[in-house]
């Protein structure tokens, strides 16, 4: 099961080809709704981005120009969506051209975090209009960044981190940035945009709570972007569910990725897991062995992306399951603790929430509609719940094209491929 490319590495190396000195060509890029919201706001600033076409069953190839220098003052308006890297990364971009730019989302967008990204920006100089410190406001840019230290709380999410490192090469002297608050979630992410820095030739120096970000002109650059770690969670969750194997083709052999911490979770849920030059198979245990598995006790602080997925196989699982270190998630698509515990308890489980994260009682009991709430992690979740509960309704299967357009064809195929092989065996 091949999955496409991952949406972190994705709109990072978009950020930063707009901002080299010279084209870039990216391979194997996701093509989902976030990556073209992306691909849209930078255009929005002046970006040129061309499709390259391949044969890859995953779209085109992009080859992208960077933004222009010296230009004149203008207005643009960008729409974000639902998508974190783009109401996080693009402010600090469109800092760097003259004009006035409107942000906004959707309608949910309005309530996920962003004052740090708001407030580091106007520390940086920049002329913010907004009712809320979220979407929608209003920047005017002059075109270029003169301040050279700042200080934000990251402990909400790592992308406000993340949103400043990448554009920093390109303020006039760099940027100091100093973390102060409880501790950074998510921090494979912020490794994940130190690394992407190095590759195109920007080092970071990182101290405790503070990187130091050199200005830095770097000639634009040709990458491949590794799968989705993250998305081949529910296929992996699959197999593991169904006593079933599956392999995941091109599994990185080192990256930052949370979605590599798949290796060390699976297993706690009887799946054997090996990575080899083939990739990453996983074979689940058989479903008796699966309900002697007992629960988990899980922090997942430093990858809260994958606690919808860990929390559908705690919802089968016999025997209680505590998921902590994911306060944040209360900021992402939805407050993923409170719609985990919703959906959980509907289906007849016992889940509730704590401080930072939830617990998981008991396991479902029945089909129903399973709620999404436009997040495509919940609804890769419940995919992975109807697996094994009959009667399980994904409600707006749709949701999955923020970053996984195919996924339904994707799920498909693979439940059809075991059906057949079990049919073979039989
Ligand atoms: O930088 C990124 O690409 C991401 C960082 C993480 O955000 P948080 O730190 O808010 O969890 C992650 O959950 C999100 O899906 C993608
Ligand atoms: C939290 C997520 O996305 P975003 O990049 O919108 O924050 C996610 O994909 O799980």
């Amino acid at each position: 099961m091949r999955t496409p490319g991952s949406k972190s590495l994705t709109n990072r190396y978009l950020i930063l080809a707009a901002l080299a000195h010279s084209p870039s060509v990216i391979h194997a890029p996701l093509h989902s709704r976030d990556s073209a919201l992306m691909v849209e706001a930078l255009r929005a600033l002046g970006v040129r981005i061309e499709e390259i076409e391949t044969d890859s069953p995953f779209g085109p190839d992009l080859r992208v120009f960077p933004l222009p220098r010296e230009i004149e003052p203008f207005h643009a308006s960008i729409d974000c969506g639902l998508a974190g890297t783009v109401m996080r990364f693009v402010p600090p971009v469109a800092a760097l051209v003259p004009g006035t730019f409107s942000f906004d989302g959707d309608s949910h967008a309005r309530q996920r975090p962003l004052q740090p990204v708001i407030q580091a920006l106007r520390d940086l100089g920049v002329d913010i209009d907004s009712q809320q410190n979220s979407l929608p406001f209003e920047m005017k840019s002059r075109g270029s960044i003169e301040v050279s230290e700042i200080t934000i709380d990251a402990s909400g999410s790592s992308q406000f981190l993340s949103a400043l490192l990448l554009s920093a090469p390109a303020f006039e002297q760099g940027l100091t940035i100093h973390h102060r608050g409880s501790a950074i979630p998510s921090m494979p992410h912020v490794e994940m945009t130190l690394e992407v820095l190095r590759e195109v030739g920007v080092n970071v120096q990182v101290e405790e709570n503070r990187w130091v970000v050199p200005s830095t002109s770097y000639a634009g650059f040709e990458v491949t972007v590794e799968p989705d770690l993250s998305n081949s969670g529910p296929f992996l969750a699959a197999a593991t569910v169904l006593g079933a194997e599956i392999l995941i083709p091109d599994w990185p052999a080192h990256t930052t990725q949370g979605g590599d911490h798949w290796k060390t979770i699976l297993p706690l849920f009887g799946a054997k897991v090996e990575h080899d030059s083939t990739g990453l198979k996983v074979r689940g245990a058989t479903q008796a062995e699966k309900f002697h598995q007992s629960g988990v006790d899980l922090n997942l602080a430093e990858s809260g992306e994958l606690a919808p997925t860990v929390a559908a196989l705690c919802a089968l699982t016999r025997s209680p399951s505590v998921l902590s270190g994911i306060a944040h998630l209360r900021g992402h698509e939805t407050d993923r603790l409170a719609a985990l515990v919703e959906e959980v308890n509907r289906l007849g489980g016992h889940a509730q929430e704590t401080e930072d994260g939830v617990s998981i009682e008991q396991p479902v009991t029945h089909g129903e509609l399973f709620h999404t709430y436009d997040d495509h992690r919940m609804a890769t979740a419940a995919a992975i719940i109807g697996l094994a509960v009959p009667g399980v309704v994904v409600e707006n299967i749709g949701t999955v094209a923020k970053t996984l357009p195919d996924f339904p064809l994707m799920w498909e195929n693979m439940i059809n491929q075991w059906t057949e092989s079990a049919r073979d065996h039989a």
